[in-house]
């Protein structure tokens, strides 16, 4: 069948169209217009602010506006109301005081679809089940325990790494993706019990799908337009996505039903997968669908591999660019494990360079530049300005980390500025939360950082680094891509060469 309009109908089509737009602005203006809106931009009927961030990378252009109209800022975009919070005053003010009214998390198309509108622990609403999931997660996965308990796991899989790097010695390596390949191993090995055949299918489909979860994409914006996902093509895109992951994760989980049926209870083997459909049948909980399951163990999966990976990613870079931080690093792993075939984790605590190197590569690179978004969940004030309920609250953590009234020399790498600071990551020091703050902090922080300090330490021990031919450490491209976590844009390749062999 053919569709053919005549003028008459285009014309009557798009007044009608301006018509519900004008009426979308005016509703949007005459709700706010009785409001003390934090300042912000002047905002252009039905776009609002949405061009502001056109170009630049959301957490930069944010900065640069924030500079302008002060640490908690007002932008309309599209249909929602949003306030970007850009100083640890008021960081703290949402993330502590108010904490309770800002737990909650807006929806975002991509996320919908990908759950099959039943989000994990990372998107669910403040509330029972999120309570119910987070302690699952901590209890049966992130436990400093459970962190301690997976050690074996970590060495083997990033001795393998560098057994793989040490059998290139000499010529040039995509250290980037082998970084991610590990990262996503091992998170899916503690999570899963072992490493799934379609990972890397599963990484290349997180990677689209986080790059479509910042929540500035169309159809997040003008959420009440529903045509606009379907004449985007983003809802058949993501579709596709969720159907791919589906049957990876419907994989993973068959393979557990069936690994445990006639199994004891006491023979089980338990890993996170086999805690959640426990749940299944537990009347003292909130049972879980198997749609839920799988959300979890997609927000697992992500949030567990890319933040550490991109951590380790970052930080090889930034003492690839500053080589006298390099040399001190390998220095200080050198002289602790001296004789030693391998770095041993029980002695990490000696590593106090290393470990401002992470945390001075967390500062400049929070892999979530702008944390996770937040919403209000009542009308509240901060500072003397109305915040509406059901306002999307962003916190651009990557600001803070860099703002010179906090932090000297703030655009340079300094891990120095660690050594002797009680500054921490631990959601205290609100000048510096790249992990976040609060109810909705990270709870894989003490597994993250074990991800991140044994392949850091192992890289530095064994090997020294070479850039391609040519290259200058300070031409290094640092350029950053698009997402929910800031990746380098381009691969980091580097010449390893073998200094301490490996133990056969
Ligand atoms: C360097 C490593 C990591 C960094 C920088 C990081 C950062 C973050 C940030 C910024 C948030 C949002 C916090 C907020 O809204 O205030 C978050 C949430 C979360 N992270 Fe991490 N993360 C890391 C590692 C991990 C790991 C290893 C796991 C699990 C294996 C994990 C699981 C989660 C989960 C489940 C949430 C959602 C928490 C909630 O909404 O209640 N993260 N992370």
């Amino acid at each position: 069948m053919t569709l053919q309009f005549s003028y008459i109908e285009i014309l009557v089509s798009l007044s009608l169209l301006i018509l519900v737009l004008l009426n979308l602005v005016n509703r949007i203006q005459s709700k706010h217009s009785a409001l003390n809106l934090p300042p912000g931009p002047r905002k252009i009927p039905f776009i609002g602010n949405m061009h502001l961030l056109v170009g630049d990378q959301p957490h930069r252009a944010l900065r640069g506006l924030a500079m302008k109209y002060g640490p908690l800022m007002h932008l309309q975009l599209g249909e929602v109301s949003t306030v970007i919070v850009s100083s640890p005053d008021v960081a703290e003010e949402v993330m502590k005081t108010q904490d309770t009214i800002f737990a909650s998390r807006p929806e975002i198309l991509a996320v919908k679809v990908m759950s099959c509108d039943c989000p994990g622990i990372i998107f669910s609403p403040y509330g029972d089940y999120w309570r119910q999931l987070r302690k699952i997660c901590t209890t049966e996965l992130l436990s400093s325990k459970s962190v301690q308990s997976f050690r074996s796991l970590r060495e083997e899989e990033f001795l393998d790494l560098c057994r793989w790097i040490a059998s290139k010695a000499g010529s040039p390596i995509n250290l980037t993706e082998k970084i991610y390949s590990s990262a996503y191993s091992l998170t899916a090995k503690a999570a899963f019990g072992k490493k799934t055949k379609d990972q890397e299918t599963f990484i290349s489909i997180i990677r689209v799908a986080t790059k479509l979860a910042v929540g500035f994409e169309i159809s997040d914006v003008y959420p009440s337009i529903k045509l606009l996902p379907l004449i985007s093509g983003l809802k058949s895109k993501l579709k596709s996505l969720q159907q791919q992951a589906d049957r990876i994760l419907e994989t993973i989980i068959n393979e557990h039903i069936v690994g445990n049926s006639g199994k004891t209870a006491m023979k089980v083997k338990h890993d996170l997968v086999d805690v959640l459909l426990k749940c299944q049948e537990d009347e003292n909980i909130l049972p879980l669908t198997r749609a839920q399951i799988k959300s979890v163990v997609l927000d697992i999966f992500s949030a567990g591999s890319e933040t550490s990976a991109t951590t380790v990613d970052w930080a090889m870079s930034e003492m690839l660019r500053n080589p006298s931080a390099l040399k001190k690093a390998q220095d200080e792993v050198r002289n602790v494990f001296k004789g030693k075939n391998v770095v041993d984790e029980a002695r990490f605590n000696e590593l106090k360079f290393l470990k401002s190197v992470i945390k001075e590569t967390l500062r400049l690179h929070p892999p979530a530049p702008l944390l996770l978004p937040r919403e209000s969940n009542e009308s509240c004030k901060i500072d003397g300005y109305d915040i509406p309920i059901k306002t999307r609250v962003i916190v651009n953590a990557w600001a803070i980390g860099r703002d010179p009234k906090y932090w000297k020399e703030a655009e340079c790498f300094q891990p120095e500025r660690f050594l002797d600071s009680s500054v921490d990551y631990k959601g205290k020091s609100f000048e510096y939360i790249p992990f976040g703050a609060g109810r909705r902090i990270c709870p894989g922080m003490s597994f993250g950082i074990a991800n991140v300090e044994l392949p850091l330490a192992m890289f530095l021990y064994h090997f020294d680094w070479n850039l391609p031919q040519g290259m200058k450490h300070e031409e290094m491209d640092m350029t950053e891509a698009l997402g929910v976590t800031v990746r380098r844009k381009d691969d980091l390749f580097v010449t390893p060469v073998l200094r301490r062999p490996f133990p056969v």
